[in-house]
C-alpha cells in the first residue's frame, strides 16, 4: 500500500478559506490534490510573449520577423519535419523539382529514395563509394517559410534538414532565424558571441554554423564543452543529424578518374574517449576544453590549421573556471591571432552577463534574447511556506507527522516531490552533497505513490540492468529504484549513471536526487526541480542556480516548468542576495596564478605564434585579459616577464638574445604536444627520464605506474592513507620493491608517515616528491583494476568513490597515448614502443593470458578469467561453445548476485543468454577471422 506524506498543504490555513493562491489539501488518505495553484504571473512566460529579443549587433537592426499564416507549403514541410517523426511514418515533402513526393522518413527508404532518383525505380544498391553525392541541390527548397531549415536562405542539404528533422527540429524559433540571418555570419565573415537563456535552443544556431562550413566548404568544425558527459551527448547528437550526409573526397591523383563520396567523421575527444581517428581524418571534433586545445596546437604543428573553418565554444562563461577556464581563453586567443585561417568564432552561454566585453575580445557580433520556450514558475519555500519571487504566499504545506519529516525542509522537499510524481511527472532533486542525495532518496522510497504491475516490471528490469554492470548492484540503488528514485551524482561509475539517466528520460525512474554537477553535465530536465541552496556548506553561486533553475520543464513533453528552491529561515538573507544576484561578469583567469600565464606563453612560444617581443605583444594583445584589465600593460609586463623566467628556470624555453627570439626546448615542445601544463610536463619528464634509464620489467608495478595519469594523483584527487598504503607495499614482493624504489618510493618513508609523519609541500622537491607518492599509491589502485579485481572492490579496499576508480580505468589509456607523443617528441623512440606495447592492455583490463579473450565483447576482466578458469582459454574454444553452457560461465561472473531474488535471478538468465548469444556469434566472426589472416599470411 502506498506510504504518503502525512503532510498536507494547507492543514495550517486553520479554517479559513483557502485564498487563491493556497489551495488545502483534504486530510484523509485519498491521495493529495495539485500542490500549487498557477503561478505567480510575473514569473511566467509565454512562449509567444517571452521571445524578446535584443539585437546589438553593429551591422543592421532588425526586428524580429512579423508572423504570417501559414502557406500550403509551410504545412507540407512542417508536417514533414515536425510531426510525428516515427519511424517508417509517411509524410509528404516538395521534391527537388518543386513537385510533392510522398516519402518515408525511415532512414532505410531515404537510401531507396536517393537510389530511385539516380537509378530509377529497379535499380539495386551500389557501393556508397561509387554513387553519386546524395542531393546537393537546393531546388527542393521551401521557399516561403523563412524559418523552415528548408528555406535556401540557410543553405542546408536535404539530408541535414532530414536529420534534423529525424531529431524533432524542423523550424527555427524566430530568435534563431533573427540571429542566424545576422550580417557575414552564414558566409562565415564575422563571429559571434550571443546569449538567451537555458532550454532556448541556443545550440541549433552554432550547429548550423558549423554544419555549413563542414558540409557545404568542406572544412573542419571543433565544438568545445566542458563535460564529458555532454561531449558524448553531443556526438550522439550530431552523428544523427548528419548520418545520411556523404561529401567529395577529393580527387588524390591524376589517375583518379571521379570523386569518391565518403560519411562525414564526427568524433567525440575526451580524457576517456579511445578515438582511433585523428585531425587528420575527422570533420567534426567534439571536445573537451582540454582535448581542443590539444588538437588546435597539433593542426598549427602540422601547418593544417587553415582546414579548420570554425569553433564552437559551448557554455563560454566556463572562461571564468578556476582550474580550466585559462585553457579556454588560451584557445581562443590562438585562434584570434591566426588571422590567415580565416576561422569563425562562436560562442554561447545562458549565464553571461559581460557579453558585450566578450564580444569585443572575440571580434564577434553579438546577439541577446529572452527567449524560453518553455516558462518557467519559480518558488522560494521555507517554514513550510511557498512564495513566489516576489514574496507573495503561493500556498502552505503543513507539518507532517512522522518523526523524519519533522525538519520542514524535507517536509517540502517530500510533499513537492510526492505532488509532482503523482501527476505524473519527473522531478530533479538537487542536492547539497552526495550523502544527502542518497539520505533523501532513500527518504522518498517511503512516500512514492504504488504503481502497476507494468512500472514496477519496468524498474526490475532496471535493477538487472544495473546488477550486471561491473560494479554490481548498489544496495541503496536496489531499494530505491522500485519505488521509481535514483540518485545521481559523482561516486556512481559511468555506465551507472547512464542506466539511470536513460531510465529516468524514458519515464520508468520519477525522481533523481542529484549534485550540482548534473545541472551542467548531463540535459535531463524534469517539470519540477526543487533544489537546495547550498552546495557542501558554501552557498551556490549565481550562476549554478541558474543552471539549475533552467533544467525546468521539457520542450515537447511539459507545457511548463517549476522550481522550487527549499531553504531554511535562516539561510533566508543569502538566499534572497543569491535570488537577486546580478550573473557574475566573467574575469579572465589567465592572469591570477603565473601556471597559467606560464602556459599562455609556452604554447604561444612553441606554436611559434609568439616568438618575439613583437608578436609576444601581439599575442597577449587578443587575450581577455588585456580586454578586461584597466591598464593591461602596466600590469601584465612584469607578470609576463616573471612568466617567461620561470620558464626559462624550468628549461622548457630557451631565448636567443642576439637574434631576440624564443623557442621551445624539446621538453617545452614535448608539454604543448602532449596537452600538458608546464608543470606537468616537468614532472612527466622527470618520470620519463628515471624510466629511460631504469625500467624495471620484472613485474608490471613499474609499467602500471608509468601509466597512472599525472592528473589522477594532484592533492586535490587523491589523499594518501598512508596505513593503507603501508600494507600494500608490504604486500609487494621484490620486484615490486625493485619498481617502487626506481620511480622513487621508499618503503622506510611510508611506514615513516603512516606513524604519524608529515610531507609538507612548501618547496618544488618536496611538491614533486608527494606527487611521486601519490601516483604511486594511485598505481597501486590502477594495478588492482589490471588483475581483475571489479571496480566496486577496489573502491571499497581504498575507501574511495566507485566513480574515481572508474575513471581511473578509462584514463589511464588515454594517458598512456600521452604519454607515448611526449616520448616521441624528445626522440626517446624506444620507450614510446615501449609503451605503446604495453598500453593495449589497459584497453582489455586484463592479465596476459587473457588478451586473447578479451577482444570478445562482454568478455572482459572477471568474465574473462572465469572462461580461462572453465576451460574457454581461446576464442576457438569459446567459438566451439554453446550458449547454455556460457549462461553457466556468465552467472558465475555476475556481482553481487545474490542480491536479487529467485524470481529475478529467472528473468536475469533470459537476459544472460541474450548476451551468451552475443558472444558466441563474436567469437565465431573473430576465429573465422583469424583463421583467415592466418591463411592469408
Ligand atoms: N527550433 C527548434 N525546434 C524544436 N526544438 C528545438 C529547436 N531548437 C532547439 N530545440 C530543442 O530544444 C532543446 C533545448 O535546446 P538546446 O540544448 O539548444 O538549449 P540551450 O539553449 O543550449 O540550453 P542550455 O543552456 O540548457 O544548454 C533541445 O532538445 C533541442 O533539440
Amino acid at each position: 500500500m502506498e506510504n504518503r506524506p502525512s503532510t498536507r498543504l494547507g492543514n495550517s490555513l486553520n479554517g479559513r478559506h483557502p485564498g487563491p493562491r493556497e489551495r488545502q489539501l483534504p486530510d484523509n488518505n485519498i491521495p493529495p490534490p495539485p500542490l500549487l495553484p498557477p503561478p505567480p504571473p510575473q514569473h511566467e512566460r509565454s512562449p509567444s510573449t517571452s521571445y524578446h529579443a535584443k539585437r546589438t549587433s553593429r551591422t543592421s537592426g532588425g526586428t524580429p520577423p512579423p508572423k504570417r499564416p501559414r502557406t500550403g507549403n509551410e504545412e507540407q514541410w512542417s508536417r514533414w519535419s515536425n510531426d510525428g517523426g516515427g519511424r517508417g511514418e509517411l509524410k509528404v515533402a516538395p521534391d527537388w523539382s518543386g513537385n510533392e513526393t510522398t516519402m518515408n522518413t525511415d532512414h532505410g527508404d531515404e537510401d531507396q529514395y536517393q537510389r530511385e532518383r539516380y537509378f530509377g525505380s529497379n535499380s539495386t544498391p551500389t557501393p556508397s563509394a561509387s554513387m553519386p553525392p546524395p542531393s546537393t541541390s537546393l531546388t527542393y527548397r521551401d521557399t516561403e517559410n523563412e524559418y523552415s531549415l528548408a528555406h535556401a536562405k540557410w543553405g542546408l542539404r536535404r539530408e541535414v534538414v532530414m536529420g534534423f528533422s529525424h531529431c524533432g527540429i524542423g523550424q527555427m524559433y524566430p530568435w534563431q532565424a533573427e540571429c542566424l540571418a545576422m550580417s557575414g555570419l552564414l558566409a562565415g565573415e564575422s563571429n559571434l558571441v550571443y546569449t538567451a537563456p537555458t532550454s532556448a535552443g541556443k545550440s541549433l544556431v552554432a550547429d548550423i554554423l558549423a554544419i555549413r562550413k563542414v558540409v557545404n566548404e568542406r572544412r573542419k568544425a571543433i565544438i568545445v564543452l566542458p563535460f564529458i558527459a555532454i561531449v558524448q551527448e553531443k556526438t550522439r547528437f550530431l552523428k544523427k543529424v548528419l548520418e545520411k550526409v556523404r561529401v567529395a573526397v577529393p580527387k588524390r591523383g591524376r589517375w583518379d578518374k571521379a570523386n569518391l563520396w565518403k560519411h562525414l567523421n564526427i568524433i567525440g575527444f575526451h580524457g576517456g574517449s579511445k578515438a582511433r581517428m585523428g585531425w587528420k581524418e575527422l570533420d567534426v571534433a567534439v571536445c573537451t576544453i582540454e582535448k581542443a586545445n590539444a588538437l588546435v596546437n597539433a593542426a598549427i604543428e602540422d601547418r593544417t590549421v587553415n582546414q579548420l573553418g570554425i569553433v564552437v565554444f559551448d557554455e563560454l562563461h566556463m572562461l571564468g573556471d578556476d582550474h580550466r577556464g585559462y585553457i579556454l581563453e588560451l584557445l581562443a586567443t590562438k585562434l584570434l591571432c591566426l588571422t590567415e585561417a580565416n576561422i569563425q568564432i562562436v560562442g554561447m552561454s545562458a549565464t553571461l552577463s559581460n557579453v558585450r566585453v566578450l564580444a569585443t575580445w572575440l571580434k564577434a557580433q553579438f546577439y541577446e534574447c529572452a527567449f524560453r520556450p518553455i516558462p518557467l514558475q519559480e518558488h522560494l519555500v521555507y517554514d513550510n511556506n511557498i512564495y513566489s519571487y516576489d514574496e507573495k504566499l503561493v500556498a502552505k504545506i503543513s507539518p507532517s507527522e512522522p518523526k523524519e519529516l519533522k525538519d520542514p525542509v524535507t517536509n517540502a522537499i517530500v510533499s513537492l516531490t510526492h505532488e509532482a510524481v503523482k501527476g505524473g511527472h519527473g522531478v530533479l532533486v538537487f542536492c547539497e552533497s552526495r550523502s544527502r542525495c542518497e539520505d533523501v532518496g532513500r527518504l522518498l522510497v517511503k512516500f512514492m505513490p504504488a504503481v502497476n504491475e507494468e512500472i514496477r516490471e519496468e524498474r526490475m528490469e532496471i535493477i538487472r540492468d544495473l546488477a550486471t554492470t561491473s560494479t554490481g548492484l548498489d544496495p541503496i540503488l536496489e531499494k530505491t529504484v522500485p519505488a521509481g528514485v535514483a540518485f545521481h551524482h559523482a561516486g556512481l561509475t559511468t555506465e551507472e549513471r547512464d542506466l539511470i539517466a536513460e531510465a529516468y528520460d524514458r519515464g520508468a525512474i520519477k525522481v533523481i536526487c542529484c549534485t550540482a554537477t548534473m545541472a551542467a553535465g548531463v540535459n535531463l530536465p524534469a517539470r519540477r526541480v526543487i533544489i537546495s541552496p547550498r552546495m557542501g556548506r558554501d552557498f551556490l553561486s549565481p550562476t549554478m542556480l541558474k543552471q539549475m533553475r533552467g533544467r525546468a520543464g521539457r520542450k515537447g513533453r511539459d507545457t511548463h516548468g517549476e522550481n522550487y528552491l527549499c531553504c531554511r529561515k535562516e539561510d533566508l538573507g543569502p538566499v534572497k542576495e543569491l535570488i537577486n544576484a546580478p550573473m557574475p561578469s566573467i574575469q579572465s583567469c589567465l592572469g591570477g596564478e603565473t601556471g597559467s600565464l606560464k602556459r599562455a606563453l609556452l604554447e604561444g612560444i612553441a606554436t611559434k605564434l609568439a616568438t618575439s617581443d613583437d608578436s609576444l605583444s601581439e599575442y597577449m594583445r587578443a587575450t581577455l585579459i588585456y580586454h578586461t584589465t584597466p591598464e593591461p600593460l602596466k600590469y601584465l609586463k612584469p607578470k609576463i616577464l616573471d612568466a617567461i623566467e620561470h620558464l626559462k628556470q624550468m628549461g622548457l624555453i630557451s631565448e636567443d638574445r642576439i637574434q631576440g627570439y624564443f623557442h621551445a626546448t624539446g621538453v617545452g615542445n614535448a608539454t604543448v604536444a602532449s596537452g600538458l601544463s608546464p608543470e606537468e610536463g616537468v614532472f612527466l619528464h622527470d618520470e620519463l627520464s628515471r624510466a629511460l634509464m631504469n625500467f624495471n620489467l620484472e613485474s608490471d608495478m613499474h609499467i602500471v605506474y608509468q601509466f597512472t595519469p599525472i592528473h589522477s594523483s594532484t592533492t586535490a584527487s587523491v589523499n594518501i592513507d598512508w596505513k593503507l598504503m603501508r600494507e600494500e607495499v608490504e604486500k609487494l614482493d621484490e620486484s615490486g620493491i625493485r619498481a617502487a624504489t626506481f620511480v622513487g618510493v621508499s618503503p622506510a618513508f611510508v611506514n615513516k608517515m603512516a606513524q604519524g609523519g608529515t610531507l609538507r609541500e612548501d618547496s618544488p622537491q618536496n611538491i614533486s616528491k608527494a606527487r611521486v607518492y601519490r601516483r604511486f599509491y594511485v598505481s597501486l589502485m590502477l594495478r588492482e583494476l589490471l588483475n581483475e579485481k571489479p571496480v566496486h572492490i577496489v573502491a571499497a579496499n581504498y575507501n574511495i568513490a566507485r566513480g574515481f576508480i572508474q575513471q581511473l580505468s578509462t584514463t589511464c589509456k588515454g594517458f598512456a597515448t600521452i604519454s607515448g607523443t611526449f616520448c616521441r617528441v624528445m626522440g626517446w623512440t624506444g620507450l614510446a614502443v615501449l609503451l605503446e606495447h604495453y598500453s593495449w592492455r589497459l584497453d582489455m583490463g586484463v592479465k596476459a593470458d587473457l588478451m586473447s579473450l578479451a577482444r570478445i565483447p562482454f568478455v572482459k576482466s572477471v568474465t574473462a578469467r572465469i572462461f580461462h578458469e572453465n576451460g574457454l582459454k581461446s576464442v576457438e574454444a569459446v567459438s566451439a561453445s554453446n550458449v547454455e553452457a556460457l549462461v553457466k560461465l556468465l552467472e558465475l561472473a555476475q556481482p553481487k548476485k545474490l542480491r536479487l531474488r529467485e524470481a529475478e535471478m529467472g528473468k536475469m538468465r533470459g537476459r544472460l543468454e541474450q548476451r551468451a548469444a552475443v558472444i558466441l556469434e563474436a567469437a565465431v566472426t573473430i576465429y573465422e577471422q583469424d583463421c583467415k589472416d592466418a591463411a592469408e599470411e
